[in-house]
Formats: structure tokens, sequence, C-alpha cells
């Protein structure tokens, strides 16, 4: 792992400005260019010259989850909150690479909890997605840290994660399934303890599969 950077303007982090592809891994161009001759590839050719920082460049925005903590993330959006009713934030885009084989996998992930004298900013749910998302990774941990994460800032009466997610690793290599996807979920407190709870949730994020 490369030097871990401060970040203290959050409206210049790699997470934030989701656009700008900002923070070059160093290394990572020069082992670059020595893949691409590992392929067979030629890489003085003028197609492939740039190519070594604009794949630095790329991997300091697919691996920027590296370079935040929960706390950044989240920033100062916790309030104090009445009402213990359920919050659901539906159909968050997430895009990750697989840590066997460095491949793209991406999807939806879905989070409800049930508050406990506190809520958090809408918009940090996706922020949180993404803190663990822009990493190497196995989707179970995704949704694990996730869950974990929505507990540790909230201490929530429940929370409940779902992710839906297709793996290029199994679609363009592999098995090559291209229609397969993967449903992976994390369950704590009432959303594990009470079916009913777990139920709305699950019959919500449902709902959802039907409108597509
Ligand atoms: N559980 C889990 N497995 C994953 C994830 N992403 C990729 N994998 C799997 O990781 C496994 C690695 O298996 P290996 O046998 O070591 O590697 P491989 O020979 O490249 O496997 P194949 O993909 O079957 O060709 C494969 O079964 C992948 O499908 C993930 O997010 N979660
Ligand atoms: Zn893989």
């Amino acid at each position: 792992m490369w030097p871990t950077k401060e970040v203290t303007d959050l409206t210049t982090s790699p997470i934030i400005r989701a656009d700008n592809e900002r923070l070059e891994v160093p290394g990572v161009a020069a082992l670059t260019h020595d893949w691409l001759a590992a392929i067979g590839e030629d890489p003085d050719r003028e197609g492939l010259l740039k190519t070594p920082q604009r794949v630095a460049r790329a991997w300091g925005f697919l691996t920027g989850g590296y370079q935040l903590t929960l706390g950044e993330a989240a920033g100062d959006a916790v309030f104090e909150a009445e009402g213990s009713e359920m919050v659901i934030v539906k159909d968050i885009e997430f895009y990750s690479m697989c840590e066997h084989h460095m491949l793209p996998f991406y999807g939806r992930a879905h989070i409800a909890y049930i508050p406990d004298g506190k809520i958090l900013g809408l918009s940090k749910f996706a922020r949180i997605v993404d803190l663990y998302a822009r990493r190497l990774q196995v989707q179970e941990r995704i949704t694990t840290q996730v869950a974990e994460a929505v507990e540790e800032l909230l201490a929530p009466k429940g929370v409940a994660v779902l992710l839906e997610g297709t793996h290029l690793c199994m679609a363009m290599r592999g098995v090559q399934k291209q229609n397969s996807s993967t449903t992976t979920s994390a369950m704590r407190g009432s959303f594990r303890d009470d079916p009913r709870t777990r139920g709305e949730f699950m019959s919500a994020v449902q709902q959802t599969f039907k409108n597509r």
C-alpha cells in the first residue's frame, strides 16, 4: 500500500471529486510500463505512451478508499433526532475491484437502519459505500464493513445492508457466466432478531427489482 495522504479538504478528496482522478499512485506508472511489455505490447508505441500515467491516476481513484477514514466520509452529518421509523436508502450504485483477479465488480447497495436518537445525512450512505468499494475487495466484506460503519456512527436499533453485484471475473473470463449476479447481506440488531423488520426491508428492496 502506498503512503497514506492526509485528506484535510474534503472538497478535493478523491472520493468526493468522483469525476476527477487526481491522485496518482506512486510506482504504478513504472509497473504498468513493465506490465505492457510483459503481455507482449510495445509500451513505447504512440497509443500507449501516456497509458502508464493514466493507469496510475485511474488506480488512485479506484482504490481511493484506502486514503479516507470513516469520519472523513461521514463528515459532520450525524444529527440528533426523535423517532425510530425505518430509513431505507436504495439503489446506491457501487464499483469495486475483486481482490482475486483485480477485475471490476459492480452493482447496487441497499441500506436500512432504525434510529436510536441519531440519524445520518442521506448522501453519506453513498459515501460510505464508496469508502469501502474503492479498494481491492470481496463483495461480502464491503457488505459487512458498511453495516459496521453505520453501527459505529449511529448505534442504531438495527441496520441492514444488501448488495447485488456482477463480477467481471466470472463474466469475461473463468466460468464466463454473463448473467449471474451475487447477493450478499448483513443484518444487525432488530433486522437480525425480528423477522417482520427484516421482511419490511426485503420487500422494499424487492420492489426495486420489480420496477427495473
Ligand atoms: N466469495 C467471493 N468470491 C469472489 C469474489 N470475487 C471473486 N470471487 C471468487 O474468487 C475465487 C478465486 O478462485 P481461485 O480458484 O483461487 O481462482 P481462479 O482459478 O481464477 O478461479 P475461477 O474464477 O473459477 O477461474 C473465484 O471462485 C471467484 O469467483 C467475491 O466478491 N466474493
Ligand atoms: Zn475475481
